[in-house]
């Protein structure tokens, strides 16, 4: 069968959007898996850290499935969203939408470019818990705030949620953080393990200044991203509860890929969170590939067309971001 791509990225954070809003195909569920497999592996000719699926939501303007590059379904994708966000956008023409995720439906929006130029997107994480189960991880208390978890780490602190896909943050030095001790950790919960029996996304945060953070994350499926949505988004609430930030202003968060804002909003009477996570949405090329389900594998790329302009502002926003870095 011959599948149309949309390869784009949030923060660098990189998907293949496979359209299945106005296209007429469906897949197995060991389609999708196999897809992931084969199209995100960066040793075949595409790659990329997940696929979007983008489809049609009884409820919603469109639904968003996420699959890992393993393989694997993940119930949010804060990045990937921004970018379905952008492709329903021009397919329906309307800015604000709202779009079927595994657990939730959730408001997006087009906002003011990031960076003159950038097609820019709000979408709304959430729900948010700090239920232990709801990640799940394996331990007597209910919660995980600023906590130890031995065996994993004797110094570090760690914050365990889900927004609602799993997360464990830590706030780190910039000598921790240079360490092999993120990778270590990452790669023992997300094997089998005693604490995490679905894996965990695991991010280290570097506070820079008050409103700025740094945040590298291991995702869950993946291995470290250049960036990740909902990490970045849990990062900000995590530090707005260690008094490093605040809710409802404007933080910004660097990563290895650029820079998105993060708001974190807090209902005190509901005692619920949600974050705006705003950054781009873009494109890089369109591609056609001849695929035979069932033997994903030996795909072939029949036509490739690449976004340069999307590409060369893009990198110009990075440049810039990496000189603010280089002094921090
Ligand atoms: N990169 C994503 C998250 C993708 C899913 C994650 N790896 C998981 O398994 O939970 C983001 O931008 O949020």
């Amino acid at each position: 069968m011959n599948v149309e791509l949309l390869k784009c990225h949030g923060s660098g954070n990189d998907f293949l959007i496979i359209d299945e809003l106005t296209k007429d195909i469906s897949f197995t569920e060991e389609d999708r898996k196999n897809l992931a497999l084969a199209l995100c592996n960066r040793n075949n000719t595409l790659g990329a850290d997940g696929i979007l699926f983008v489809m049609k939501s009884e409820t919603c303007d469109a639904r968003m499935r996420v699959f890992n590059a393993d393989g694997s379904e993940a119930s949010m994708c804060g990045n990937g969203l921004r970018c379905v966000a952008r492709f329903v956008d021009e397919m329906l023409g309307r800015d604000n939408l709202v779009i079927e995720t595994m657990k939730a439906n959730l408001a997006v929006g087009k906002t003011e470019d990031i960076y003159q130029g950038i097609p820019t997107y709000m979408v709304e994480i959430s729900p948010v818990s700090f239920h232990v189960k709801d990640l799940p991880l394996e331990m007597e208390n209910e919660t995980l705030l600023n906590g130890r978890l031995p065996g994993l780490s004797n110094s570090l602190s760690f914050t365990a949620l889900a927004v609602p896909n799993p997360h464990l943050i830590s706030i780190v030095t910039e000598e921790v953080l240079a360490s092999d001790v993120q990778e270590t950790l990452a790669k023992e919960v997300n094997g089998p393990n005693h604490l995490f029996p679905d894996g965990v996304n695991v991010s280290f945060v570097k506070p820079i200044e008050k409103g700025h953070i740094f945040v590298r994350t291991f995702e869950r499926g993946v291995g470290f991203t250049n960036a990740c949505g909902t990490a970045m988004s849990a990062s900000s609430i995590v530090t707005c509860l260690n008094g490093l930030n605040e809710p409802e202003k404007e933080i910004s968060v660097y990563n290895d890929g650029g820079q998105v804002k993060c708001i974190v909003r807090h209902d005190q009477e509901k005692e619920q969170y949600k974050i705006d996570l705003i950054g781009n949405g873009t494109y890089e090329y369109k591609a056609a590939i001849d695929i035979d389900l069932g033997d994903e594998q030996n795909f072939k790329v029949t036509n490739q067309e690449k976004f340069e302009n999307e590409i060369s502002v893009y990198s110009a926003f990075q440049k810039e971001v990496q000189n603010y870095l280089r002094d921090k």
